[in-house]
């Protein structure tokens, strides 16, 4: 049987297994059977767990569209950054993914247009395994549909599922310590609803785990259990942008609002330029950022150029940025502000930073 097929049969498998606590193990079993499966086909096609696509990462941080073909991304992206993509009445356009520079109160933001995803792209079919790829290193993901096509969120989601993409949520907080001998101990400081031990053991078996220490410290579900132990997936932010409001109805509009009501969401219209600077500024607060002033050691910091990073950036991250030799000639940082526990903490490259704090980074001499 070929893995399509046995994805397909699987997929069916569960579909028609109503969940109880009977099913509960052999669900699970066949969740860890259908993401390995998916792992086999993302790796014999080239995507997937990869290291994305030949798009360098610049800016302060990284933008992917991501939708049906001629929704009219191309059309979203021309008018949102510097960058000239061909827009076409026709599907598939966009044959590479086209990186522009949208510039927004002071932060570069790189957005990428991938040509449009297709159902069963994340099985090989259509150019889509490689797009997807390269959406996996992205910050934030603009799931863009058009205004008569809602129903394609849900597909387009699936498709980010299989290549590892979890949308809107965090890692799971579990640890797992494999060890020689002893079987497989669990230890929760939670009670799980989702999830009993043997439905644990049989799933960390499934991937050849028979000896290891788990400790799981929120109310998992098996398909989060596997993320943890698959270990390559991403979890990314995402917004959804309804385009072409322009042909619709002020009903139909308001339908829409209604149904994506729970969600954060932009209705636009690239053509006619309808709430591009909402999506402007959606895009920029889902992102986060912080100004981080530099003091260069025994000066006065700089207020005026203040370094623009993601929400949760470390030292580390700040040294990347400003020269490939930081790191490795690291020395110690000193901060002063929200972050810093007294004014001038020494940190290393671990800290964690605060908006409007003033760094100073203490690098070895070149020899
Ligand atoms: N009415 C209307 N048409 C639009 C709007 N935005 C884009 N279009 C049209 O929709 C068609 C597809 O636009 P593209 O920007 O090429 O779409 P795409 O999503 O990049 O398509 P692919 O490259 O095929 O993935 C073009 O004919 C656009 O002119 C809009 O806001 N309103």
């Amino acid at each position: 049987m070929g893995i399509e097929e046995e994805i397909r049969r699987i997929e069916e498998e569960l579909k028609n297994t109503p969940y109880n606590k009977a099913t509960q193990k052999h669900i699970g079993r066949l969740k860890a059977k259908l993401a390995k499966l998916r792992e086999e086909q993302n790796r014999q096609r080239g995507g997937g767990g990869g290291h994305g696509y030949a798009v360098k990462k610049s800016g302060d941080a990284t933008v992917a569209f991501v939708g049906f073909p001629s929704v009219g991304k191309s059309t979203l992206l021309n008018k949102l950054t510097n960058a000239h993509s061909e827009v076409g009445a026709y599907a598939f356009t966009t044959l590479k993914i086209v990186p522009g520079i949208m510039e927004y109160k002071g932060a570069k933001i790189q957005v990428l247009d991938a040509p449009g995803i297709i159902t069963g792209a994340s099985s090989g079919k259509g150019r889509g395994t490689e797009v997807l790829a390269a959406v996996r290193s992205a910050d934030l993901i603009l799931l863009v549909v058009d205004v008569f096509s809602l129903e394609h969120l849900p597909v387009i989601e699936k498709e980010l599922f299989n290549v590892g993409i979890r949308l809107d949520q965090q890692p799971p907080d579990v640890k797992i310590v494999r060890k020689e001998r002893g079987g497989i101990t669990v230890n929760t400081t939670v009670p799980l609803t989702h999830l009993d031990e043997e439905t644990i053991v049989a799933i960390l078996n499934e991937y050849k785990i028979h000896n290891a220490d788990v400790v799981i410290r929120e109310d998992i579900t098996a398909d989060q259990l596997i993320d943890v132990i698959m270990g390559n997936r991403v979890y990314i932010p995402s917004l959804v942008v309804v385009n072409k409001i322009d042909l619709a109805t002020e009903e139909q509009l308001k339908e829409i609002e209604e149904k994506l009501k729970d969600r954060p969401h932009v209705l636009v219209s690239g053509h006619k330029e309808i709430n591009l600077d909402k999506l402007k500024e959606a895009i920029y607060n889902t992102l986060g950022f912080i100004k981080i002033y530099l003091k260069p050691q025994g000066k006065k910091p700089d207020f005026d150029e203040p370094l623009i990073m993601l929400r949760g950036s470390t030292v580390r991250d700040v040294c990347n940025k400003l020269h490939r030799d930081f790191v490795e000639n690291f020395r110690y940082a000193q901060v002063w502000g929200k972050s810093a526990k007294h004014p001038g903490q020494r940190v290393g490259l671990d800290h964690v930073l605060e908006d409007e704090d003033i760094l100073t980074i203490v690098i070895k001499r070149s020899k």
